[in-house]
């Protein structure tokens, strides 16, 4: 059975807790959805504590990024959010973090994407069967003009189908899954290569 509007915004109040607890979404920072319908997803109202959400704090919007709750303000960057639900209908969650390395690493990266090789936890990611593959992570610029920044990542999608997350750079992380708990478990995938990373270059300077 489908889980029902009142479970999916469970959902995305425990995602809220858990992300702000690992540090993932501090200051308001961060937006979460699961998919509602083909036509509507279920998003964090604008501006809240991610740690502190409640039942009142998630909207409806259609796949424009449209509110269909008057007097409740979608998540700025919803467009980002329903871009990908349009994607692939077998999407079901999408979470957006701002985590200190995924922050870090974006800046620290010039290049327009981050090639992970050779670690095992890439077979969190869906679609991933072994460590001797490469996931590449695009990164974009910051832009505070969503509609401008959705249109230049949606190219990247349609050219890579496999794409299992991205990162804005300065900004946070995108990343997905069928339901919530794969969106979870690839954020947690993401954090730890981001970690490593981070870790192997600094051990690389010194
Ligand atoms: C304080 S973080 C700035 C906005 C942002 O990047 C974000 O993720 C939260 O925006 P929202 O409108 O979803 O609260
Ligand atoms: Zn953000």
């Amino acid at each position: 059975m489908n889980p029902t509007r009142e479970q999916l915004a469970q959902q995305i109040i425990e995602a809220g807790r858990f992300l702000y607890g690992r540090g993932w979404s501090p200051a308001t920072s961060s937006n979460y959805s699961t998919r509602l319908s083909a036509s509507e997803a279920l998003l964090t109202v604008s501006g809240k504590h991610k740690g502190e959400l409640g039942p009142d704090d998630v909207l409806a919007t259609d796949m424009q990024g449209r509110s269909l709750e008057p007097g409740k303000k979608p998540s700025a960057e919803t467009l980002l959010h329903t871009q990908l639900y349009s994607w692939k209908p077998q999407i079901g969650a999408v979470l957006h973090t701002h985590s200190v390395n995924a922050t870090v690493l974006s800046r620290l990266c010039l290049s327009d994407s981050l090639v992970f090789a050779d670690y095992e936890l890439q077979k969190a990611f869906s679609g991933v069967s072994t460590h001797e593959s490469q996931v590449e992570v695009p990164i974009f610029d910051n832009d505070q003009d969503i509609a401008r920044l959705a249109a230049k990542v949606q190219p990247w999608l349609e050219a890579h189908p496999d794409c299992v997350g991205y990162l804005i750079r300065g900004h946070g992380l995108y990343t997905w899954g069928a339901r919530m708990s794969d969106a979870l478990r690839q954020i947690e995938a993401f954090e730890f290569l981001f970690e490593c990373e981070l870790k192997v270059r600094a051990l690389h300077k010194a």
